[in-house]
């Protein structure tokens, strides 16, 4: 049978990019998807607000809800201080396999440590298992009705601070109405909207940036 987008996407990694050079893996995952095949990763665009963010928090400890293929785990990644780490949940194990490949191609998977499963699940189990106490970053990119229900639930397993700042990506497309409500208007957060496009496209979308204030 034939093979799948993620998969051509890493092919094309593996022939294009640099081992052990993140920038040359994003740089090549961005080619790919503007004159190849459209993919959804956050893209360069909306990447460079990411970024930007990533160096002003300077997490100790960060979450990625929604791997894919590891897109935006190597940008966040490769800008952290050593000996810090990112856990990346991804519910698919296709896209768990090829974004561990990835990963492990920019040289990263130090700093990464993979979660295959519902986020749902495995949110609850975070402090037991990998010795968190609360993370000082979380970006949200999975599916778009799950963003609420696992803001609640981090929440709720005390695994947000005073300071925590939630980084939400397809806010606008394909949008998540019900949590750009509840962050927008509880006072629990300070929100904001960083304004950009659906990646690789001229689309409007953007991400929202909200602070916790426990
Ligand atoms: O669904 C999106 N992301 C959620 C990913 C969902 C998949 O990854 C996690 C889960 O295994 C699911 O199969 C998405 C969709 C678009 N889009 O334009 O359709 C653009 C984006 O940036 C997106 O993150
Ligand atoms: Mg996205």
């Amino acid at each position: 049978t034939g093979s799948t987008r993620p998969q051509r996407l890493l092919k094309a990694v593996q022939k294009n990019a640099t081992k052990g050079d993140p920038q040359s893996v994003i740089s090549t995952i961005d080619h790919f998807c503007r004159r190849c095949e459209w993919a959804m990763n956050v893209g360069d665009e909306k990447g460079t607000i990411l970024d930007s963010v990533v160096c002003e928090v300077s997490p100790g400890s960060t979450l990625e809800l929604g791997t894919y293929c590891g897109y935006s785990t190597v940008r966040i990644a490769r800008l952290l201080a050593p000996g810090t780490k990112l856990i990346t949940l991804e519910f698919n194990p296709d896209f768990a396999k090829v974004a561990r490949q990835v990963i492990e191609f920019a040289g990263l998977q130090e700093k990464v440590l993979l979660v295959e499963g519902p986020s749902g699940d495995i949110i609850p189990k975070i402090k037991e298992q990998f010795g968190i106490t609360t993370f000082d970053l979380v970006f949200l990119d999975h599916w778009k009705d799950r963003y609420l229900p696992d803001t609640k639930l981090l929440e709720e397993c005390g695994l947000l601070r005073k300071g925590s700042v939630l980084m939400a990506d397809n806010v606008i497309c394909p949008g998540t109405p019900d949590y750009l409500a509840y962050v927008r208007s509880s006072p629990k957060y300070d929100s904001k909207y960083f304004k950009s496009h659906l990646e690789y496209t001229k689309v409007e979308d953007g991400l929202e940036k909200s602070v916790y204030l426990g």
